[in-house]
């Protein structure tokens, strides 16, 4: 057994907006565990994509991109995670729809898969790791203790990206949202590499009439963690 081997993990995969970051979050905070957010890496890729005017349909410049990513995550003073991209915040870039859909298109090469596997291992540290993605289970750490596939319906998921974004102060049109998610959940089902399914053994959380807080406890039930 290797010394990574030996270190939990928890893999929290799904959809757009089912609420794996939130989850996985709370998760991490009370195991006091690492937390991957996969899907940040790839969005980054997008934004990079984006800023050097790289044509998508050139798989090479774009898993280069992916390969050679300056990407720091550090907290703010507000206690919340900031994403540094070359330097720069780019936390409300990274959730525009505009990043949502090109991440989606880089999400599909399977060179900027291959170029982001290692850097996504790395976050598998002691005591443990929540990993957040769509492939978490299935192709990252296929070996996880525990594996996770949280859902939610299309337009509950529309319904609360929209008010995040509001939220956060960026304009939004809901059947915009609501069309952009079925889309990208159709190209995130049917890629040929690492495409969106439970894992084998996954425990399976449609969380469309859960509260966050009934989520977290079904998946504490699930992992036998009982909170003293
Ligand atoms: N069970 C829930 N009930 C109500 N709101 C929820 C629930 N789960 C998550 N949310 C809210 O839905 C929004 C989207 O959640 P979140 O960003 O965690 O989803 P996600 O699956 O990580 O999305 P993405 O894959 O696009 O990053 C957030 O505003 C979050 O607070
Ligand atoms: N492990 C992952 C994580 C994310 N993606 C894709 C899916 C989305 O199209 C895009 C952004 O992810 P999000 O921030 O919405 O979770 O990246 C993936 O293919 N594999």
């Amino acid at each position: 057994m290797s010394e990574a081997s030996k270190v939990p993990v928890i893999t929290v995969d799904g959809p757009s907006g089912s609420g794996k970051g939130t989850i996985s979050q709370i998760l991490a905070t009370k195991l006091g565990y690492h937390l991957l957010d996969s899907g940040a890496l790839y969005r980054l890729t997008a934004l990079s994509v984006i800023k050097h005017d790289i044509d998508v349909s050139d798989e090479e410049a774009v898993a280069k991109e992916a390969l050679e990513l300056d990407v720091v995550f550090k907290p703010s003073s507000h206690g919340e995670q900031m994403v540094l991209l070359d330097g720069q915040d780019v936390g409300v870039q990274l959730r525009l729809d505009e990043t949502s859909a090109m991440a989606s298109k880089v999400a599909a090469i399977p060179q900027v898969r291959e170029a982001l596997l290692t850097r996504q291992r790395q976050f598998r540290q002691l005591p443990g790791l929540v990993a957040d993605g769509r492939d978490m289970g299935t192709v990252v750490f296929p070996d996880a203790e525990h594996k996770v596939f949280l859902t939610a319906s299309p337009e509950i998921r529309a319904e609360r990206r929209h008010k995040q974004l509001i939220e956060k102060g960026v304009n939004a049109n809901i059947r915009h949202l609501l069309k952009s998610i079925i889309d990208r959940d159709e190209r995130d089902r049917t890629r040929t590499v690492a495409p969106l399914v439970p894992a084998e053994g996954a425990f399976v959380v449609d969380s469309s009439n859960l509260s966050i807080d009934e989520v977290v406890q079904q998946i504490l039930d699930f992992i036998g963690f009982s909170e003293a």
